[in-house]
């Protein structure tokens, strides 16, 4: 469902094989900083393992999962947890802002710099086709890269504090993205990409 859109304030970005749209401040009721550290001491971090060729790791971030229903990513099982007031007062906010809706939130807390995420797509089942995602950034900026799958383009955006970006209609299936580590000390950055399951 889409529901009424102010979307005046999300410029599209041109990306071929896909389509995103970016505000640098997601207009909110507290300031940037506040709902950084309130999301810092309210949100339930964990530090996941994955298993990669039958090894385990620590994942380089911590995350946490909000919402109606579990959900595999990178072949984690994510147990949810309801949504708080804080998260439900955001995903409001970002529902109005994009015109889409979303019963879940993935939450990633990048400590520093050596924090990272890799390559990947938001193409799980659960996520129907053409998801749309919409990912609230808090913290110090960093650079979201995606790759074209197959003519391998790399494009770069600096997700900066209080931006929303926006990614649908077949951004999922060309593109991958992810976050690299950086050598520059950098502060914490939180993201939150809201999700719907259909
Ligand atoms: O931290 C980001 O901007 C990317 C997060 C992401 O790709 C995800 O949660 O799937
Ligand atoms: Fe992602």
């Amino acid at each position: 469902m889409d529901l009424f859109a102010d979307d005046s304030l999300l410029s599209p970005i041109p990306l071929e094989d896909g389509d995103l749209a970016w505000m640098p401040q997601l207009p909110l009721p507290w300031t940037n900083a506040e709902v950084m550290a309130r999301l810092l001491r309210e949100t339930d971090w964990r530090e996941e393992t994955v298993v990669v060729y039958g090894k385990r790791h620590l994942q380089p971030r911590l995350s946490a999962w909000y919402g109606d229903a579990a959900y595999t990513y990178s072949g984690l099982r994510l147990q949810p947890a309801p949504f708080t007031p804080l998260l439900d007062t955001l995903r409001k906010v970002v529902e109005t802002a994009t015109g889409h809706s979303f019963n879940s939130v993935l939450l990633n807390l990048y400590r520093n710099e050596r924090d990272s995420m890799g390559m990947h797509s938001d193409d799980e089942p659960e996520l129907g086709p053409q998801p749309a995602i919409a990912s609230l950034s808090l913290g110090a900026a960093r650079t979201f890269i995606l790759k074209h799958k197959y003519n391998k383009k790399t494009v770069r955006l600096e997700l900066t504090d209080g931006s929303l970006l926006l990614m649908r209609g077949k951004t999922q299936e060309y593109w991958l993205h992810g976050i690299n580590k950086m050598t520059r000390t950098l502060q914490a950055r939180v993201n939150l990409t809201f999700r719907k399951i259909v």
